[in-house]
């Protein structure tokens, strides 16, 4: 369990996190997003012990890391921005260096070094120098730096920056294997990220906690969360719709020329829709319920503190 009270960090006179307070529990995996300069970084060096706090307190596993720094990182495994390693070293002596530096010794350092070795997919590059790695494989071995001693706590900076769209899957569903029984920090741009592997997300900007709940309960702040979109293949009169029950307002973009419909509060309108639309024989290409845009919602909730002040 991970207890944060009245969070806060200046540097000089700036605030860059103010006042954070959360709890977090074993098989939380939490999107932890914000725009840049929100106070992401800032929040995970405190919680992983490498930034002393300003004000407030943390609590890991009931230890403050105030006091027991120590042993809170033999609990933590963490995968900073960038992913800084040893970059003449190569894979195999790297991992080897952080298994010294974790005090893996005999069966279980070979046990270890091997189920990350293959977990992460590193046995193609063990020889070879970090430097000479790609940008993903740079990332995946600090990953694998990452969870070498198996930690109950990982704290992820942006773990899939810069991988490929197969690599980024492939790291998404190391995380979720990882992640039953564990606390999962994860820090992210990427919104797609949070919907397919966390199930908690908070948002902070300007260093406040803005958001802090599920997924689900994101997209539902979405206004397009159950509107029904529509495609027609030629134009028809469409204007009915508007008129359906539980319909609250039809939006069409000029430019894409796709016809948004949106329902009343707690209304679901996809059948009534289809089934005008096929009683009518109108010309439709493609009708979806939607599920809501995280994207827009994130704007919302990160552009509302310039509003308040
Ligand atoms: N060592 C430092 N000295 C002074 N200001 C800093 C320092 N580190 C970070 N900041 C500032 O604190 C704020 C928060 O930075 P932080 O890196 O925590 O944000 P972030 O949410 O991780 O951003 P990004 O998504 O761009 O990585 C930013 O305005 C940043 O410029």
């Amino acid at each position: 369990m991970i207890s944060v009270k009245n969070l806060s960090k200046f540097y000089d006179h700036f605030k860059a996190v103010d006042n954070l307070s959360f709890d977090i529990a074993p098989g939380n995996i939490v999107g932890f997003l914000g725009p840049n300069g929100a106070g992401k970084s800032t929040t995970m060096k405190m919680l992983t012990g490498f930034l002393p706090p300003s004000e407030g307190e943390i609590f890991i596993k009931e230890r403050s890391i105030d006091s027991d720094a120590k042993a809170i990182q033999r609990d933590i495994g963490y995968l900073p921005e960038g992913a800084p390693a040893y970059g003449d070293m190569t894979v195999w002596q790297f991992l080897h260096f952080i298994a010294d530096v974790r005090r893996l010794k005999g069966a279980h350092r070979k046990e270890r070094l091997y189920d990350v070795i293959h977990r992460v997919e590193l046995g193609d590059v063990l020889n070879r120098p970090i430097d000479n790695l790609s940008k993903g494989f740079k990332r995946r071995v600090g990953l694998a730096q990452a969870i070498l001693h198996d930690p109950d706590i990982l704290i992820l900076d942006e773990p899939t920056d810069g991988l490929d769209p197969n690599q980024k899957h492939h790291v998404r569903q190391l995380i979720e294997d990882l992640s039953r029984e564990k606390i999962v920090i994860i820090s992210t741009h990427i919104l797609e990220e949070v919907a397919a592997v966390c199930n908690r997300v908070m948002i902070i900007a300007d260093g406040q906690l803005r958001f802090d709940d599920t997924p689900e309960v994101l997209r539902h702040r979405s206004r397009f969360c159950n509107a029904v979109s529509l495609r027609l293949s030629y134009a028809a009169d469409i204007s009915g719709l508007a008129e359906l029950d539980g319909v609250d307002e039809m939006e069409i973009d000029r430019k894409t020329g796709l016809v948004t419909l949106f329902p009343e509060p707690g209304k679901h309108i996809f059948h009534a829709i289809n089934e005008y639309v096929t009683q009518r024989r109108l010309p439709v290409d493609t009708l979806t319920l939607e599920t809501g845009r995280l994207d827009e919602v994130f704007r919302d909730i990160t552009t509302a503190e310039v509003a308040n002040g």
